[in-house]
């Protein structure tokens, strides 16, 4: 099993280029197989999520090739409609196969995804639209399986504004007969890439970025070429490591527009930012001020910035709240901090977090992001730090060792 060491207590100094986001990328490239023939994507990070993700492609039958994060993507040989349920389990974004080849085949069948465990995470939203258009929905136990000899477009409004049912709505919708309007939707920066990737391939999706989208239905989708967003939340958790180590550091490949709740919340603490057209220089001098965060949907505080942002909050003068109010359970990281020094008093959806010394402990991601607030954490600790299921981090961060070795941070990856 692999782990990270850290050797806390160093400045940071340079620069780290932010890869292509991988909350974009995996609806993305699922969407590829909508279109006919051929889709090349670029700036597509090697992650495990996207690593996953291609096999399930290539068990569905479609050619791939993946390499200096260009991905190729060819659908003429697509000849099965079951997404394998070890792949399926693996990740959360194995579940838009079910708008993909619903909305293409008018069948699918995949097994509830895996991800994060953050909270009950189910998907009454996404069948709900589905059901809208006209799909019949059998599931049994875990396996879903939707068919329809047409989807007929249709309003489907949205209790919540979930991220996953607005793509998987959108895609089935996009080759729909008619109109569909999705009302409450979500609007997220990855919502838009993927709209605009089914725009290129001949999809007519007007709206997304707002909370009405509306998606005139398609015969067909021809596979193009299209570029990946840069990933906001890698970008956030850098930005972060400057913060948090008292460092300067440049951020490159940064759409600030996407990361303005978490950039007015540094600012508050007193963090320099400069921002420019490539990315943001951040300026961080201690003290720091305590303010207090609130995770929302999109345009408010990323959830997937939560964690990090609590490790950040440690280090800052007096007392600071955070509140999760998008999942149930995404306070994992709080007992492993603990066991680093933080002193954080969790009630109910809200942490106390109070200024705490921290130091290096042997402790285990047990998330995605809970595991990427961990390597903050040992970035600022004193002494040696030790993450354990590493495998969570890499479902989401593009060579996150390297990139911040080159920025002077003690850390490496041991196999052990
Ligand atoms: C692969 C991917 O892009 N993952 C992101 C996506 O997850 P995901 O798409 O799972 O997140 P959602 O926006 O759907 O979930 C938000 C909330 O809605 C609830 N819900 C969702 C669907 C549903 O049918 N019923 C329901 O009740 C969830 O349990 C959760 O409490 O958006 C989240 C919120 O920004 C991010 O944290 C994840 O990183
Ligand atoms: C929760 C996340 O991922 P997933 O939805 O893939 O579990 C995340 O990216 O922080």
């Amino acid at each position: 099993m692999k782990r990270i060491i850290i050797n806390g207590g160093n400045k940071l100094g340079g620069k780290i280029g932010i890869s292509g986001a991988k909350n974009a990328a995996l609806p993305v490239i699922m969407a590829a197989l909508m279109g006919q023939g051929e889709s090349i994507l670029y700036d597509v990070p090697h992650l495990r999520d996207v690593n996953n993700l291609i096999k399930i492609l290539n068990a569905l039958g479609a050619k791939t090739e993946f390499k200096d994060n260009r991905l190729l993507v060819n659908t003429n040989a697509l000849n099965k409609l079951e997404v394998p349920a070890k792949l399926a389990t693996q990740m959360r974004a194995s579940y838009y196969a079910l708008g993909a080849l619903l909305g293409r085949y008018g069948e699918v069948t995949t097994t509830l995804p895996g991800g994060c465990k953050i909270g009950r995470r189910p998907v009454d939203l996404h069948l709900k639209g589905f059901k809208a258009l006209g799909a019949e929905i059998n599931r049994d136990g875990c396996i879903i399986n939707l068919q329809a000899d047409k989807l007929i477009g249709d309003k489907i409004y949205l209790d919540y504004p979930s991220v996953g049912a607005t793509m998987n709505i959108m895609m089935a919708a996009t080759m729909a007969q008619g109109e569909t309007m999705i009302e409450n939707a979500a609007k997220e920066p990855e919502i838009v890439d993927l709209a605009s990737y089914l725009n290129v391939m001949g999809a007519k999706v007007k709206g997304a970025g707002t909370n009405l989208i509306r998606i005139q239905g398609v015969k067909k989708l021809q596979g193009r070429e299209y570029t990946i967003i840069p990933d906001r939340i890698e970008a956030g958790t850098y930005i972060i490591s400057a913060a948090i180590t008292n460092s300067q550091l440049y951020i490159d490949n940064v759409l600030v527009e996407h990361i303005n709740s978490l950039l007015a919340k540094l600012r508050e603490m007193g963090i320099k930012i400069k921002e420019d057209v490539n990315g943001v220089e951040v300026i961080a001098n201690k003290p720091l001020n305590a303010v207090d965060i609130k995770t929302l949907p999109y345009p408010g505080f990323a959830t997937d910035l939560q964690a990090q942002t609590m490790a950040l909050l440690t280090q800052v003068k007096g007392q600071a709240k955070v509140t999760e109010t998008v999942f149930e359970d995404r306070f994992g990281h709080v007992s492993q901090l603990k066991k680093m020094g933080a002193k954080i008093k969790v009630e109910g959806n809200a942490a106390a977090v109070q200024n705490s010394n921290l130091i290096g402990a042997r402790v285990k991601a047990t998330d995605l992001r809970a595991g990427a607030s961990l390597v903050l954490a040992g970035l600022a600790a004193e002494g040696q730090t030790e993450i354990e299921d590493i495998y969570h981090i890499k479902r989401g961060y593009e060579d996150i060792t390297n990139k911040l070795t080159n920025v002077g941070a003690k850390i490496k990856e041991v196999e052990q």
